[in-house]
């Protein structure tokens, strides 16, 4: 594939060389993502996240610092793999490679909802649970506590030798946690709202590996519902975890908390300074198992339950969870969990990524038209065909940690410019670009930016438009 600049190549840093991108397939609150295949390996999909340059514009962002040096060392089947990390000394832009995803939950949940209208298979979603737990323990085992799972988090392998096995991905918020716990105010406000666990939101000032635990639960209701279990309306715009909507949300589903069942709830801040607004409506009935619209009696009614648990220390762990009867009965969950092993069941084909060829690695959109993107990759071409559309315009609300910036030559006690293997003033925009986008698509993403909303119904417009 060709990038359309002439005999740049030669020009090219080795690390850019190595790729071709093919274009973007997200944006997050810390930057850009992009699928890229290693010209090596043709079969070898990639996909490269590209940070922000801080505002200030005076080094790498200590959010990429954490990720890098979490990733770095974390080696696990259920969490996705960091393959490479890049360097732009020039403007110490930061990019790293990590295995390529097909899949992620908040599509495969969308797909059931919107496109095939039924429910998720139970082996399915076991098996995607049993998974994402599992990861999730090796994660609570060395300290690290996520903070910020949520659907588009959680990642599935595509077709091949890893099909349908479950990454947990973005770590951008993620921390090493060690005795004694950090305050939360340290760090900015955590954990996207709809799966923020209730001790957040009351103004915890230290955080466990409990908060995890309540995003997995909110998550399996919404394997199982195909909505999501608490959908609040978030206040926007302050730096107070308090957010009055989402706590009711939670409230209504599951009553009220009290101090018999979760005795440290009357020392969280909010809860005592704004007990009147809190506790306004009284919600006595408990309603999640007609939420769920199963028996109470059934193992996973017990376990969403465990991990929908008020008091984080009575909160079910990752550990536990996985020792669970549900996991012991039939079906069994199952390594590949897209594809249930029994004969005759139906397999749900789920679409590929969209890819937006229009925008390179600096963000900078396109006009040029020319030929559509090449066959032969899982992305662009495979049963599905290519997605080519337009990009999400706003990037979900999070607040950047308050932490000093590593100035760039504070950058080589991380050993990260050496191995990027570029020069000063090499310019990442001159990655070999795919041009094949349509003036028609630009128009779309045009028109789409004007819509944050996407009309897609339930979703506030930070959700709703996530995908192009
Ligand atoms: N390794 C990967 N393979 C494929 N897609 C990925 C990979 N990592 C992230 N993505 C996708 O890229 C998109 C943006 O991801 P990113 O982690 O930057 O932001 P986010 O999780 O959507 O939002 P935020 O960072 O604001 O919480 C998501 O759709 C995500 O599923």
């Amino acid at each position: 594939m060709g990038d359309g600049r002439g005999n740049s190549n030669s020009n090219r840093p080795e690390w850019l060389q190595q790729y071709d991108l093919i274009g973007k397939i997200g944006e997050g609150t810390y930057g850009l993502v992009f699928l890229a295949k290693i010209k090596a390996n043709r079969s070898k999909s990639i996909a490269i996240k590209k940070f922000k340059q801080s505002k200030d514009g005076d080094g790498v962002s200590p959010t990429a610092i954490r990720e890098i040096m979490l990733l770095r060392e974390i080696s696990h089947e259920n969490v996705v793999k960091l393959v490479n990390v890049h360097i732009n000394q020039a403007d110490m832009s930061l990019y790293l490679a990590f295995d390529y995803a097909e899949h992620d939950l908040y599509e495969i949940i969308r797909h059931h909802r919107d496109k095939v209208i039924q429910a998720i298979n139970q082996y399915t979603v076991k098996s995607l649970l049993w998974q994402l737990l599992n990861g999730l323990n090796y994660l609570h085992s060395n300290w690290i506590v996520h903070r910020d799972l949520k659907p588009s988090n959680i990642l599935v392998m595509g077709e091949g030798e890893e099909h349908g096995v479950v990454k947990i991905a973005d770590f951008g918020l993620a921390r090493i946690y060690q005795a004694p716990l950090k305050p939360l105010a340290e760090n900015g406000v955590v954990v996207t709202i709809w799966y923020r666990a209730p001790e957040l939101l009351l103004g915890a000032k230290h955080y466990t590996s409990a908060v995890d635990m309540w995003a997995v639960g909110c998550i399996f209701a919404e394997l199982l519902t195909l909505k999501p279990l608490f959908q609040g309306q978030e206040v926007k715009g302050t730096p107070n975890p308090f957010q009055l909507d989402q706590l009711d949300k939670i409230f209504k589903v599951l009553g009220h908390p009290t101090p018999e069942k979760w005795p440290t709830l009357v020392n969280l801040p909010h809860w005592q300074s704004d007990v009147q607004r809190i506790q306004g409506h009284k919600y006595d009935n408990p309603a999640l198992y007609s939420v769920l619209h199963m028996s109470p009696k059934s193992p996973a009614y017990d376990l969403l339950s465990k991990m929908l648990e008020y008091d984080p220390r009575k909160r079910i762990t990752a550990t536990q969870a996985l020792e669970h009867e549900y996991f012991r009965m039939e079906p069994l969950p199952g390594r590949n969990a897209l594809v249930p092993p029994q004969p005759g069941e139906k397999i749900v084909n789920y679409p590929t990524r969209p890819v937006d060829t229009t925008t390179d690695f600096e963000g900078t959109i396109s006009l040029q038209t020319s030929q559509p993107v090449s066959s032969g990759n899982a992305a662009s071409g495979g049963i599905h065909g290519p997605h080519v559309m337009p990009a999400r315009s706003v990037p979900r609300p999070m607040q950047m940690v308050n932490m000093p910036r590593m100035q760039p030559q504070g950058m080589s006690a991380y050993n990260l410019a050496s191995q990027a293997g570029m020069g000063a003033g090499m310019n990442p925009g001159n990655m070999p670009m795919q041009r094949g986008v349509a003036a028609q698509a630009h128009q779309q993403q045009q028109m789409r930016r004007k819509d944050p909303g996407m009309g897609m119904p339930g979703y506030p417009p930070q959700q709703k438009s996530r995908r192009f």
